[in-house]
């Protein structure tokens, strides 16, 4: 039996983390985008990884190149700039035929000087970072936008109770612990003409709420309840998708020294970490795998 060809499967290519600062300066009163945007393009790229013909291979310092040029008009909101990019590269080359497309937007914040926010000088706020993605095949599009390192925790009103013991579970039930995780979401537009900087907003919101509001029975139950608030706020939301850690807050024992402690005094352990992932999604609603492709850290 002969040896099966060896033949080029999947690729694509372009450049990674390219970061951009946009300053708007058209007033007194700077206005800043701050990105890292990756480029990678798909189609016909099969001579220049057999026979090393690069006449179809736009070069990825020409994508980074574009990224530039496209900021010079404003960036507005990272999933527009995204589906600009992926539409100039597409329409360009007409072996082009698609790509992906990812940023990742970290927010600044006006620094309080007199009294009054400052014009041009601001502060890094928040650990949370935006993240979107755009996956081009064609003439379609899929926009996935989503945030990551969203801090939350609550110091009552979780537990976690009536799970399985066997010889090796030590793990005392609790209807009172503090529950923290950091969020990390991503959800999938149905469509490509949403009003993406409000969307993000309102989905931020609902999904702080979510987490704050009732009493968690676990990180899972609290997970399932952030994503459906999303999508039944947001009929333009197909599906979300998380991936939390839990980060354990441990009672110290402070009988060693005399002193109770009623729930006060916690070790914060940065590891292990439980890991709790799921997606929340629209009964009979497919989900495209290729809008989901090579997003790492979620199922
Ligand atoms: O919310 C929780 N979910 C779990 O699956 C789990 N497992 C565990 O040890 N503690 C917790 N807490």
């Amino acid at each position: 039996m002969s040896e099966p060809a060896i033949v080029l499967g999947a690729n694509q290519y372009g450049k990674a983390e390219v970061r951009v600062v946009k300053v708007a300066r058209e007033r007194a009163r700077h206005e800043i985008d701050d990105l890292n945007v990756t480029s990678q393009l798909r189609g016909d790229f099969a001579a220049a990884h057999l026979v090393g013909d690069n006449a179809h291979v736009v070069p990825t310092d020409t994508q980074k190149n574009t990224i530039f040029a496209f900021a010079r008009d404003g960036i507005g909101s990272p999933e527009a700039f995204l589906l600009r990019l992926a539409d100039h590269f597409v329409s360009s080359f007409e072996w082009v035929t698609g790509g992906r497309w990812a940023a990742e937007r970290f927010a600044w914040q006006r620094i309080m000087a007199d009294g009054a926010p400052h014009d041009h000088a601001f502060v890094r706020s928040g650990h949370e970072v935006r993240t979107a993605v755009v996956v081009a095949d064609g003439a379609e599009r899929h926009v996935i936008a989503g945030l990551r390192d969203l801090t939350v925790m609550k110091s009552t009103g979780s537990g976690f109770e009536d799970y399985p013991h066997d010889r090796y579970t030590t793990l005392a039930e609790t209807h009172d612990r503090i529950l923290a995780t950091d969020v990390s979401a991503r959800w999938r537009y149905a469509r490509a003409d949403v009003d993406f900087d409000g969307r993000y907003e309102s989905v931020r919101a609902l999904l702080l709420e979510a987490f704050a509001e009732g009493y968690s029975p676990g990180l899972q139950a609290t997970l399932f309840a952030m994503g459906r608030r999303v999508l039944e706020a947001h009929d333009d939301i197909a599906e979300i998708r998380f991936s939390m850690p839990n980060n354990h807050h441990f009672v110290v024992d402070l009988a060693p020294f005399g002193l109770d402690n009623p729930n006060e005094v916690f070790f914060a352990a940065d590891r292990p970490y439980g890991l709790i992932e799921a997606a929340v999604v629209r009964e009979g609603v497919e989900s495209p795998r290729a809008a989901w492709d090579g997003i790492a850290g979620f199922c």
